[in-house]
């Protein structure tokens, strides 16, 4: 990160693993108040209604499926919870097709709620970005799942259970984007919490809640999980395998819808989908490829393959060193708490882990684009960043407990 001011005497929980290191602008102080983060998502008619009346065939299938077992719902009959897994290949609009269910299981559910505050369908997503993606919210931070998936976070205490199940009690659907992303351990923890909040019994598969998960085996998988801990192997002898394999009703989109109007770049790309790593690719495919490939001018949105290549001393760095005449380079700086004291040290060397994925020193000029993609702590709320513009030679990032990131 960059230069920070500011120190915190907080006392810190050890087991919390959300806390990688104890810099200052991780204030867990916040969290002996146990506050929810849900929030329903709001799509406006105007957003949504286009996106209805354009569903393809196979879309409008999957959706009207899951309407006709929200209306029964919603008229009192007795059905029982589904479990869908709704995959295609990139760019055959899962994502569109989430946002439409959502908003009309929401519209269905609605007058099942006895409390307008109250959620039957829940958007969420495994990562910020993908939750992002959505609109939604992080799986995590909605059924407060702990990072680390330890055994110790499989329970909460009553008094947050009773405020989850005061804003989830009536929760009918939870959707899960990105499933690919998913391991068998974090679903486990999704059944257990909604168990919990359910009041159900293990037996009760993720308390009576219908699930959709959606997502494509072919793209991202869970980060640093075991072949046999991702939710695609079949492994009866993992006690865990019962909650995916032979439970979830696949519903495949085969249009691809973003490059709809060229069909043959879009069957090349379905043929890619499967290719497994090694494998040769077809001769035609890859002079198609080939053709495709352009040198781009330095200004516009360039995308690698590892962060590696953008971060490490590559591109970001050369192209400050292009245009800009007066570069600064930052160095982080990492703090502990002193166990005895309870105050904050500075660390002699750089905090450094693998999953930390933090650069040491970072270069930056005025003038120069800055984008922030990793936000430690969302209450943070910044109220204040460059966009570039800015003529000044001090940037500076207020954040809301008057942590200051100066740059
Ligand atoms: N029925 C449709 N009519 C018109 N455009 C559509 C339709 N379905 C999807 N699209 C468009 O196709 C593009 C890809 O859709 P979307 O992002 O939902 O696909 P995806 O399967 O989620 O892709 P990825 O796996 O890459 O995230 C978007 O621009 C979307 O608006």
């Amino acid at each position: 990160m960059c230069g920070i001011e500011g120190s915190e005497n907080g006392n810190v929980n050890d087991d919390d693993e959300i806390i990688e290191n104890n810099v200052p602008d991780l204030n867990r102080e916040a969290e002996k108040e146990f506050s929810l983060p849900i929030r329903s998502t709001v799509f406006s008619n105007q957003e949504i209604i286009p996106m209805l009346r354009s569903m393809n065939e196979n879309q409008k299938h999957i959706f009207f499926d899951i309407r006709h077992w929200c209306l029964e719902k919603a008229n009192g009959k007795h059905v029982d919870p589904f479990y869908v897994f709704i995959t295609g290949g990139a760019g055959t609009g899962k994502s569109r097709l989430i946002k439409c269910l959502y908003f009309e299981i929401s519209r269905i559910l609605a007058p099942t709620l006895c409390n307008p505050d109250d959620v039957s369908v829940l958007l969420t997503a495994p990562t910020g970005t993908a939750a992002f993606n959505i609109n939604g919210m992080t799986i995590h931070s909605c059924l407060s799942i702990f990072k680390s998936l330890s055994k110790d976070h499989a329970t909460l205490s009553e008094d947050k259970l009773n405020t989850l199940r005061s804003k989830l009690d009536n929760l009918q659907v939870l959707i899960i984007d990105e499933i690919s992303m998913v391991n068998k351990r974090l679903l486990y923890f999704v059944h257990e919490r909604l168990r919990q909040i359910k009041k159900k019994p293990e037996s009760c598969l993720f308390g009576g809640v219908s699930i959709i998960a959606v997502g494509d085996f072919y793209q991202l998988p869970p980060v640093k999980s075991k072949k046999s801990d991702k939710l695609y192997v079949n492994d009866p002898s993992n006690p865990l395998n019962y909650l995916w394999n032979e439970l979830f009703k696949v519903a495949e989109l085969h249009e691809i819808m973003r490059q709809k109007d060229d069909k043959t770049f879009a069957e090349m790309l379905n043929r890619l989908r499967i290719k497994k790593k090694n494998e040769i690719i077809e001769l035609d495919d890859f002079t198609l490829l080939k053709h495709c490939m352009k040198e781009a001018p330095d200004r516009i949105l360039h995308i690698f393959a590892t962060n590696a290549e953008v971060e490490v001393q590559q591109f970001n760095n050369s192209m400050i060193m292009k245009y800009f005449s007066d570069p600064v380079l930052l160095e982080a700086e990492d703090y502990e708490k002193d166990k005895t004291t309870g105050t904050l040290k500075r660390k002699s060397s750089f905090y450094n882990s693998s999953d930390n994925q933090l650069p040491s020193c970072i270069l930056l000029a005025v003038g120069a684009r800055i984008m922030l993609i990793r936000n430690q702590d969302i209450k943070d709320e910044f109220s204040e960043w460059s966009d570039g513009n800015s003529t000044e030679n001090h940037y500076c990032l207020q954040s809301s407990r008057n942590n200051i990131y100066s740059v």
